[in-house]
């Protein structure tokens, strides 16, 4: 049986629609409704036929659903919450899909108050950004992390984990807290190493007339593309998952010291332990087939 069979998507990006491609794709009695902020994301929505009705209001949007999905940046999510409210069936179980969720379920959780909370974080996204961007098999092979809260009704909890499954993701539970401190060291520190190493490039560029363009090599690319992510998102997850980012951000800058004071005194053991230390990491991700090029090949490929 379907875990739920009348599904409303609120904020239609990239992972919102991408959450609508792959119900349809996978569950196609699913009815589904959508609704953005943004009116050209609406027109966009029709013209694409994301969903079977966008709503001009988020309340419309969530009148009949028994599974409501916030897919909004993380400082939206709260007032999202509160916007529907008046409108939202008691039995409807509310998620989201935010980069972070300690903030984000405790907001939500006083929005609604008697509503079913199950938040929700499908590790799974690129660097683009708009309805247009998502595709179905975006979650397949990858991980999605539920955090709900002591108290919250289980079953509540196994539906939302059984829909993400039938995404293709597989499905963990971590407390809020511990996914905050997680994500911050493995998703949220390299963003930001990213736009602080293309801002320092960018920067350097007016030095240097493009030379920093013209010759950036392959680990540089790598870094243009993470900066490129969305300004809006990324500002939200750094503000909101404030105190995790900045232990990790702590930890970082003392190993990046020692680093420095490594090379400024030629200790070249030192580096090369590191360096030996390091590319076992990435061998043992690849051994366990959780690589970018193995996850990417799944999705395209089964
Ligand atoms: N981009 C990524 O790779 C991933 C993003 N996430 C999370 O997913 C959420 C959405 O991110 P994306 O889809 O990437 O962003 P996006 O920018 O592609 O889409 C967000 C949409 O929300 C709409 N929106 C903003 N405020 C709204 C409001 N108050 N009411 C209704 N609509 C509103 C915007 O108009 C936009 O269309 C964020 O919370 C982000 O942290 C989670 C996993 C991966
Ligand atoms: O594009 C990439 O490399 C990502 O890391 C995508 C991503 C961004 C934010 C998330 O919360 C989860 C995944």
């Amino acid at each position: 049986m379907l875990p739920f069979g009348r599904v409303a998507i609120i904020g239609l990006g990239l992972i919102g629609s991408s959450v609508a491609r792959a119900v349809r794709a996978t569950m196609p009695t699913v009815r589904l409704t959508g609704h953005d902020a943004d009116p050209a994301v609406r027109d966009t929505a029709l013209r694409i036929d994301l969903v079977d009705d966008v709503a001009e209001t988020p309340g419309a949007a969530v009148i009949d659903a028994d599974l409501v999905i916030l897919c909004v940046p993380v400082r939206a999510i709260a007032a999202v919450g509160t916007e529907i409210a008046p409108d939202l069936p008691a039995e409807a179980v509310i998620s989201d899909v935010g980069s972070c969720k300690a903030e984000v379920a405790r907001s939500l959780a006083a929005a609604l108050p008697d509503h079913a909370i199950v938040p929700a974080h499908p590790v799974a996204g690129t660097e683009r950004s708009g309805p247009e961007a998502g595709f179905a098999t975006l979650f397949r092979h990858r991980w999605c992390i539920l955090t709900p809260v002591d108290g919250t009704a289980e079953p509540a909890v196994e539906r939302v984990a059984e829909f993400w499954r039938r995404l293709g993701a597989t499905v963990e539970r971590m407390t809020p807290d511990h996914h905050d401190r997680v994500l911050a060291i493995t998703s949220h520190l390299p963003h930001l190493i990213a736009y602080t190493i293309v801002g320092t490039a960018s920067d350097l560029e007016q030095v240097t007339e493009s030379e920093v363009i013209k010759y950036s090599a392959g680990g540089f690319r790598d870094f243009t593309r993470i900066a490129a992510s969305d300004p809006t998102m990324w500002r939200d997850v750094f503000l909101t998952n404030r105190e995790a980012v900045l232990e990790m951000l702590g930890r970082f800058s003392e190993d990046l010291a020692t680093l420095q004071r490594a090379i400024r005194w030629g200790k070249g053991d030192e580096l090369f332990d590191l360096f030996t230390r390091t590319r076992a990491v990435r061998r043992s991700i690849v051994e366990q087939g959780q690589d970018d090029a193995a996850a990417d090949f799944g999705r395209t490929h089964d």
